[in-house]
């Protein structure tokens, strides 16, 4: 086993910046290595416009990533999403796809979109004009129980929108069950997906076994380890389908360890280290490039990045916290050894 593996530089296709005095440490650690980022637009008020998206930019730019850095930006769909809006996102060259929140899904998601129904105009401009749809999919019904939310999602609103929309590019974002990936690979080219480094490593036992562990608790939910299987055979496949999207979802360690805890796991500070170990111990890591570097434009239908990374087997311990504007994160891993490094 060789200690070192460089790859063409990868890309997070889903990932959570945050704003305001957070930003300047979100983005610290998603540039260290990543080209570029497609960032999402869950904020509070969300990022529901052409001038709101390219004000995050500037404000994300303004932290001063790497040089090698590009933020590709997202607007959030509401119910009042028009065809124009998105011509509109579309024609500002940094706006890359436009994001269903099911309204009350998730972190952030009470604008979102309450009937698809609401979105045609928005669906139909976005097959127009080439604009990826990106899906949080879940359900929301109260009558829904949370860990079957994505597979009654599939065939309740994915399936009819994949049928009227065929030419729409289609990303299901974080995907959680063996259901998703069946339904990512039947569906055309056109549909794709993410897989977070948190559901290839992690089933509900980790979250629920010998006490609760708030920081794996995330949407959708970390499901049963026979769906954490059909992930990772997904993920380390080679099928162009499946790309790299860590969901990197920090929230401060008040805001985690509570009566009431937010959904959302932080993986940006070592996003790569922690897929590496999983391709590793499938023997797969001869597919991380494609998962991590190509899949992605390929599917986004942008260039791969030219220059490269290097990972090297190399003992780390995951610090306790991360510092987090003025407060701190508690990393998935924290207190835990890792053992790939990027050099
Ligand atoms: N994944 C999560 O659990 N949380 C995300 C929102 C999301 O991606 O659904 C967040 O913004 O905190
Ligand atoms: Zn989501
Ligand atoms: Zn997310």
């Amino acid at each position: 086993m060789s200690s070192k593996l460089t790859i063409t530089r990868p890309d997070d296709w889903h990932v959570h910046l945050r704003d305001g005095e957070v930003l300047k440490d979100t983005v610290r650690d998603t540039s260290r290595y990543m080209g570029r980022a497609i960032v999402m637009p869950n904020l509070v008020p969300p990022v529901m416009t052409t001038e709101s998206a390219l004000a995050y930019r500037e404000r994300i730019l303004a932290e001063k990533p790497t040089a090698t850095f590009t933020p590709l930006m997202v607007i959030y769909l509401t119910d009042n999403t028009s065809a124009e809006d998105i011509k509109k996102a579309k024609a500002s060259g940094h706006v890359y796809a436009a994001k269903l929140y099911p309204a009350g899904a998730t972190t952030n998601s009470d604008s979102g979109v309450t009937n698809v129904d609401n979105i045609k105009a928005a669906l139909q401009a976005m097959q127009e004009v080439n604009m990826p749809l990106l899906v949080h999919g879940e359900v929301t019904s109260h009558d829904v129980d949370i860990f079957d939310r994505e597979e009654v999602f599939l065939k309740e609103v994915l399936a009819p929108i994949v049928a009227d929309y065929p030419n729409l590019k289609i990303v299901l974002e974080h995907i959680t069950t063996a259901n998703a990936v069946d339904f990512v690979n039947k569906a055309s080219d056109n549909v794709g997906a993410t897989i977070t480094a948190h559901h290839l490593m992690f089933n509900r036992n980790h979250m629920l076994v010998g006490g609760i562990k708030p920081h794996f608790y995330c949407l959708p939910i970390l499901k049963r380890n026979t769906h954490q299987t059909a992930l990772v055979k997904a993920a380390t496949s080679g099928s162009k389908k499946f790309f790299l999207g860590t969901d990197s979802a920090p929230h401060s360690i008040g805001a985690k360890e509570s009566a009431c805890g937010c959904a959302g796991s932080y993986t940006a500070f070592a996003a790569l280290e922690l897929y590496a170990e999983v391709f590793e111990a499938e023997n797969a890591l001869d597919k991380l490039e494609g998962f991590a570097s190509f899949n992605g434009p390929d599917f986004y239908e942008l260039p791969r990045n030219t220059d490269t990374v290097t990972l090297e087997k190399q003992s780390w311990t995951v610090p306790e916290t991360l510092v987090f504007g003025n407060d701190v994160v508690v990393p998935i891993k924290a207190n835990e050894e890792m053992t790939w490094k990027v050099v």
